[in-house]
């Protein structure tokens, strides 16, 4: 069995968006109650309860959660308020807990998806079940670590997955805590559209503001929902305060969103008009770009023969600057003209290469 083969009809269960909210972590009882029956009360369409029971923390020495003894508290969530139930499991031994205390679904955290021997010690231990399993992406941006945790799981009999989308690490100072980097989550759904994959907003942001902003955009480009972090007292939470909602405004915040359809076939006419107008565009740009190489290549050959450097800072400065001008000439943002140039700039410097060291 491949993963391009799993039907994943397990999530056929779930209302759409599929929304899997509760506190980042399990801190008390009564904690884990307040919230799932605030949560119960808001009215929001939330199948699925989560909290952290062990928590994989940057320092020592700070509260790396409460162990198995909040698996009992997510047993009296699931009896009172007939939710399901959701835990992170890093190990054999949270493997074997979580499932004795028969947890819904599970899943494997970013910082474990990054380690091979971690992950195939939790598919091992997971073993066949029906459980669902999500993977979240590895800390780094490194999509075959992602798809192979899933394969190690599908090695080991676990059919019932699913990919959370919770952003990048890095070292920059950026809006967020993890950069979304959609292009990977987005490679990952092109390879694996059966796989449901749904966004992590309270990790991306690492505060409160940007939340809904993130979960629309992951149901504009077609995800299957979301995992938001709830606490009926977020400023009192022992992780993460920063990033968590009251159940009141997670509410508020999933009636504001909009489901996109991916069924096109009834708008068909506008849309494959614009669709030949976009490939027509497409070839168009390929052949420009094609005859900016052949240009280059001349250059290469002619530094070849005069023995100058290819790189040429002055020149490239004029580009940059004339590109970014023409950008905001006609209103497309600099930024992404920037982008676009440099990788043509590395592309050319590529062609001109070969030149040189070709005989
Ligand atoms: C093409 C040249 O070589 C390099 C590539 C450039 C480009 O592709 O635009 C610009 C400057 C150089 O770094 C050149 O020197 O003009």
């Amino acid at each position: 069995m491949e993963l391009k083969e799993l039907k994943n009809e397990w999530v056929n269960e779930f209302p759409t968006p599929l929304i899997i909210a509760g506190p980042c972590s399990a801190e008390s009882e009564s904690q884990m109650l307040q919230t799932a029956k605030e949560i119960k009360e808001s009215n929001a369409d939330i199948p699925i309860f989560r909290a952290g029971i062990w928590k994989p923390r940057t320092k020592p020495n700070g509260f790396e959660g409460v162990g198995v003894i909040g698996l009992n508290w997510l047993k009296k969530v699931k009896e009172e308020y007939g939710f399901k139930t959701a835990t992170e499991v890093a190990n054999a031994n949270h493997v074997f807990a979580a499932l004795e205390a028969d947890v819904d679904v599970l899943w494997i955290g970013a910082r474990s998806t990054v380690n091979p021997f971690t992950v195939q010690e939790i598919a091992v231990a997971l073993r066949g079940t029906k459980k669902p399993v999500f993977v979240k992406n590895p800390v780094n941006p490194d999509l075959a670590l992602w798809i192979g945790a899933m394969e190690r799981l599908l090695g080991q009999g676990v059919e019932n997955l699913g990919a959370i989308h919770r952003g990048f690490s890095t070292y920059q100072k950026t809006k967020y805590r993890n950069i979304p980097n959609w292009q990977i989550a987005l490679d990952f759904r092109h390879q694996f559209p059966n796989i449901p994959m749904i966004v992590d907003p309270s990790h991306i942001c690492g505060n409160r503001t940007g939340l809904a902003a993130i979960t629309q955009e992951a149901l504009n480009v077609g995800y299957t929902g979301a995992m938001i972090e709830s606490h009926f007292s977020p400023n009192d939470a022992w992780s993460d305060a920063s990033q968590q909602i009251t159940p009141a405004v997670l509410a508020d915040l999933i009636s504001n969103l909009k489901i996109r359809n991916s069924d096109i076939s009834k708008m068909d006419d506008e849309m494959t008009r614009h669709r030949t107008l976009i490939s027509d565009i497409d070839f168009q740009l390929i052949d420009i770009l094609n005859q900016r190489m052949k240009v280059s290549e001349k250059i290469g050959t002619l530094k070849k023969e005069n023995n100058i450097a290819i790189f040429q800072p002055d020149r490239w400065k004029i580009i940059t600057e004339y590109a970014s001008q023409k950008a905001e000439e006609t209103g497309m943002s600099s930024e992404f003209i920037e982008k676009v140039f440099k990788a043509i700039h590395e592309e050319s410097i590529e062609v001109q290469n070969s030149i040189m060291i070709n005989k």
